[in-house]
């Protein structure tokens, strides 16, 4: 019994050993600020995740730093990292003062605690209802999948930008669950909408990290919006804001409040709605139409660049690795639209995308805080400590994954060349334990059907242009998404014989 409790929250910290300091960079007063000054200036274009790295190998896998009044812990042992995404004195998300700033504060992501309860379990419930994660969104995600490829088949003759192309297909999943509806590609509304979703994930960890070492700057809000990086972020997340609440407004005036026969509601929105007039408007617990904006906003941003960067990457792995892309066509070309029955005999490409999600670390660092005083790996951690899970280093672990910066999908296969799930996967890549992420079902799904419509319909290659460029695209850009830098592929159409 203790081994598996032990296993799942790491060992009980002996009390000696909470004494000891943890050990990290930086200098008295200023803290982090002159060695990682010093640090991005000898690296020029690698990101603050290769500096975790760095400092995971110098100080082991707890260490600790300090910027104004903030102090961070990071965590890149195995165990420890399953520790703090799942034990309950991690349970809540950073406070992120930037974006309460702008307005932030109802959904689900950045709630308080007692209300992030609420709407995640009813936001959950009615996800099921509408086929989240099941078979029935299937039909949705093939549709869309072929408006991707007539989109791509009629740009054929010219690389194209991929990260672009995905963000619509992804972003009209998101758009009929929702919203109920999806767009053309070509519509101006869609283009906006798909610029501002990129412009809130883009954010800089400047806008991220800086309010965080100067709290003064919540009671400052003007300052704050004068931030670098600060004026694009408000754009976007505002014009997200005003269409869910346009969304929102024509839902209300169409939505017939007497017809109960609609039992099985369409989207996201009106099943909401249908549930708000059923609820007493003097109970805390009651959802305003604020609650179900911040709520919906929190489903597009994380839900449509995220996918979509995934698919972005895969795409250059596969440009990038003929050979892998050779067996991943091999197993999907003639599968058609049964992609998702078929899916646990898919052997080659679930490992295809195990390698695609560790390799890239789309989200290196999953940032948490202690609710409450206490310990990881042997130190004490103060309550309101942030602490951030560091699944890049996890993923660079060579004794979990050898040679974890070469790109071996058969790393995830066995002998006889079957799937064979790692548990060290546990939680890098879409999190875990209450704050995991609600959208890995979905985004699993997309991900494998979008993949397959792009290798049964095309050759994919890097034009001759990208390829001296290949370890600058890889190195990637930072924000909420670790993103490969912007690049082309050539897209060139593949016909059954
Ligand atoms: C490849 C795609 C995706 C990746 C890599 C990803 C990753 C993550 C991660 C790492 C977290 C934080 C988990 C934690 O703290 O333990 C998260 C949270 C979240 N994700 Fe995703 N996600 C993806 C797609 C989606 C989609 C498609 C949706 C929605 C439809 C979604 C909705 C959310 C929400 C609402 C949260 C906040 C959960 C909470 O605070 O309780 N995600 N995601």
């Amino acid at each position: 019994m203790n081994f598996i409790k032990d296993s799942i929250f790491g060992r009980p910290d002996e009390p000696e050993k909470l004494k000891k300091k943890i050990p990290g960079p930086g200098v008295p007063i200023l803290g982090d600020l002159p060695t990682a000054t010093k640090w991005t200036l000898a690296n020029p274009g690698k990101l603050p995740m290769h500096r975790t790295l760095e400092l995971h190998g110098q100080f082991g896998p707890v260490y600790s730093f300090g910027v104004g009044s903030a102090t961070f812990v990071i965590v890149g042992d195995p165990a420890m990292f399953r520790q703090v995404l799942t034990h309950e004195d991690f349970q809540e998300h950073i406070n992120l003062p930037f974006l309460k700033t702008f307005g932030a504060r109802k959904g689900i992501f950045m709630a308080d605690y007692e209300r992030w309860k609420v709407h995640r379990r009813f936001s959950h419930r009615i996800l099921r209802d509408l086929g989240f994660g099941k078979i029935q969104m299937q039909d949705n995600i093939l549709r869309e999948a072929t408006h991707l490829v007539d989109d791509l088949r009629s740009r054929c003759s010219e690389p194209v930008e991929t990260r672009a192309a995905m963000s619509c297909a992804v972003s009209n999943v998101i758009n009929q669950l929702v919203f109920g509806k999806r767009f053309d590609y070509s519509e101006p509304e869609f283009a906006r909408q798909l610029d501002s979703a990129r412009m809130v994930t883009n954010i800089s960890l400047t806008l991220v990290f800086f309010p965080m070492m100067f709290p003064w700057l919540e009671g400052h809000p003007d300052v704050m919006k004068a931030l670098p990086g600060s004026a694009s972020f408000a754009e976007g997340y505002a014009f997200i804001k005003a269409f869910c609440k346009r969304e929102i407004a024509w839902h209300k005036e169409k939505l017939d409040f007497n017809n109960n026969e609609a039992d099985q509601p369409e989207d996201f929105i009106t099943a909401f709605l249908r549930e708000q007039v059923h609820q007493d408007p003097e109970s805390e617990h009651y959802f305003t139409d604020d609650d179900l904006c911040d709520i919906v906003a929190d489903f597009f941003v994380a839900g449509t660049d995220t996918t979509a960067v995934a698919l972005t990457w895969a795409a250059l792995l596969l440009a990038k690795h003929q050979d892998v892309q050779d067996q991943v066509r091999a197993e999907l070309f003639y599968l058609g639209d049964t992609i998702l029955e078929k899916q646990a005999g898919l052997h080659y490409t679930r490992a295809f995308w195990d390698e695609v999600l560790r390799f890239c670390m789309l989200v290196p660092l999953n940032m948490r805080h202690s609710v409450r005083e206490t310990s990881v790996g042997g130190y004490r951690i103060p309550a309101d400590t942030v602490v951030g899970a560091n699944a890049y280093a996890v993923s660079r672990n060579a004794e979990l994954f050898p040679e974890p910066e070469a790109f071996q999908p058969a790393r995830f296969l066995d002998a006889e060349g079957c799937y064979c799930r790692s548990p060290a996967m546990d939680g890098l890549v879409f999190g875990a334990g209450k704050r995991g992420c609600m959208g890995e079902s979905l985004a699993r799904m997309e991900m494998l059907v979008f993949l397959a419509s792009l290798v049964q319909n095309f050759q994919l290659e890097l034009p001759e242009k990208e390829r001296p460029r290949f370890s600058e695209i890889f190195i990637g850009e930072d924000g909420a998404v670790h993103q490969p830098k912007q690049h082309r592929i050539l897209f060139t159409e593949l016909h059954r014989d």
